[in-house]
């Protein structure tokens, strides 16, 4: 048994659940992942300098046990997110120590320490095999996977699942990630894969959709209402994408940051007005490493009163963080709220705490989903109210590559891989729904 009979099986229409759940598993499979022993490959060098291409590594490796609770996934496409630039550049900590302190918890979670770390947290794919407790699921469903992984064992978690002390991010913090041909997700990490989608359009959105999801529009991070002037950063990336549809369908006005006529030119696609292209008004909020100019925050703030008729912003949709964060705080209005989950350039940030204390501003951390927020965010995918942001599409032994342009801000929206599905549009059940949006969802193909 091979991983191409479990290809020809989700590729036949006549495959039952019980054909599905008889298919045995093959020993070994394809899977991108990160080595233990290479951790120190970039010492010295720069974080623009270091090369996801020369960390990553195709390797075949062996099927991991099947837990209580967990899911064995057929992954059809899988998608690169920003964690997994920083895994393979082993920034801002080596991956390793969250496997290895995952690995004392229990016999079972030993499996995750591993000298490889088989990265990636998005998938689209079929169920496989569950494990014991396993009901809502079974094999042969078409799914997504989002990456919220916990235990629940204590009561902090039962609230709010992302509040779990033992709360990890799969393919980050875990092992068995989804770049790879097969997965192993705890089950309720599963959600119905949108059926308009094809396999790899399907994958993309999960991790960022769902983060934007909470960040800016869950009661648990900023709680967005109709009207609310939104600054999202980086407004055509993986997060922003997102956060722009969502600022936009729940009737709001994003003022969208971007660094290129090309980047204004998709926001504008997606239905954006207000758009700031920072590259050209050429922001330079840092005189020098140490030092932050506040009359550029001014010059900003001025630029949104322009675009919004003197208003300023309810909301700033942060993400990244030292560079951006002084600027953020000074625009955001009297009473108004700062949402972060990231801080891409640099994660010790300075700004100017009278304009938080004396306006009344809150700074809101906010990080992943739980799974009803995964799940609401999903459904919006699934109903065709919030689109897949996908540009380019890659093999899985380009990976490397494909992360190497998320790391160098080369991409637009969202980066795509190949993982058993051969080729790209595959996977599509419901042709009605999909001709209704097709032209949103290819908004960012190809550019
Ligand atoms: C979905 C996608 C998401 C993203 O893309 S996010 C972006 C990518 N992610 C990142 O860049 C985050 C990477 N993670 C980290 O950098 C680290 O993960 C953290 C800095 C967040 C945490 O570091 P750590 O070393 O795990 O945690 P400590 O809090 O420093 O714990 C070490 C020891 O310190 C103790 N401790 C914690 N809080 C306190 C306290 N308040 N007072 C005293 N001690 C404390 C702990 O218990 C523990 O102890 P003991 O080593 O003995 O187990
Ligand atoms: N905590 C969480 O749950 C999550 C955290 N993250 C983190 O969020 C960050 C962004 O992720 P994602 O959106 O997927 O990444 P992307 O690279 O796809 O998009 C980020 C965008 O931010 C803009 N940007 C980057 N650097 C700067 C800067 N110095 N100043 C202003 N704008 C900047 C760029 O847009 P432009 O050049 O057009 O301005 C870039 O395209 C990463 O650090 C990631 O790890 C992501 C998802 C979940």
């Amino acid at each position: 048994m091979t991983v191409k009979d479990i290809l020809d099986a989700i590729q036949s229409p006549d495959t039952t659940p019980d054909d599905f759940a008889a298919l045995p598993l093959p020993e070994s499979y394809r899977a991108i992942t990160v080595h233990k022993d290479e951790t120190d490959m970039f010492a010295g060098l720069t974080t623009r300098d270091k090369d996801p291409r020369k960390a990553t590594h195709l390797d075949d490796v062996p099927v991991p046990e099947l837990g209580p609770g967990e899911a064995l996934v057929a992954v059809m496409a899988s998608s690169v997110n920003y964690n997994s630039v920083w895994t393979s550049i082993f920034e801002p900590l080596p991956t390793f120590g969250f496997l290895e302190r995952y690995g004392k918890l229990s016999e079972l979670t030993k499996r995750h320490d591993l000298p490889y770390h088989i990265i990636g947290s998005d998938l689209a794919g079929v169920v496989l095999r569950t494990g014991p407790g396993v009901n809502a699921w079974r094999p042969g469903d078409e799914v997504v996977a989002h990456c919220l992984s916990v235990e629940l064992e204590s009561s902090d978690g039962h609230n709010d699942t992302m509040l779990d002390p033992e709360q990890r991010i799969w393919g980050f913090e875990t092992n068995f990630g989804g770049l790879a041909e097969i997965a192993l997700v705890k089950s309720n990490q599963l959600m119905p894969k949108p059926q308009h989608l094809s396999w790899e359009e399907a994958a993309a959105p999960g991790l960022v959709n769902s983060t934007a999801y909470r960040q800016l529009v869950s009661r648990n991070g900023a709680g967005m209402k109709q009207g609310d002037n939104v600054l999202i950063w980086g407004a055509s990336g993986g997060l922003g994408s997102y956060a722009t549809q969502f600022a936009l369908a729940g009737g709001a006005n994003p003022i969208c940051v971007v660094s290129s006529p090309q980047k204004a030119e998709i926001c504008r696609a997606m239905g954006a007005e207000a758009i700031i292209d920072r590259t050209a008004e050429d922001y330079k909020f840092w005189k020098d490493e140490h030092t932050q100019d506040p009359k550029e925050w001014k010059r900003f703030g001025k630029r949104i009163r322009e675009l919004t008729g003197g208003e300023d912003v309810d909301i700033v949709f942060e993400h990244p963080g030292r560079e951006t964060f002084g600027a953020s705080v000074y625009v955001t209005r009297k009473g108004g709220t700062i949402v972060t989950c990231a801080s891409t350039s640099g994660y010790n940030h300075e700004y100017d705490n009278r304009y938080l204390w004396m306006s009344l501003k809150r700074i809101i951390g906010s990080h992943f989903a739980n799974y009803r927020e995964a799940w609401e965010a999903n459904r919006l995918v699934a109903k065709g109210k919030i689109h897949p942001t996908l540009s380019k599409v890659y093999s899985l032994e380009e990976t490397g590559q494909a992360a190497y342009d998320v790391h160098r801000n080369l991409h637009q929206g969202k980066v795509g891989v190949l993982c058993l599905a051969p080729e790209e549009g595959l996977g599509v059940r419901d042709e009605e729904l999909r001709a209704k949006h097709v032209d949103a969802i290819n908004r960012f193909r190809n550019i």
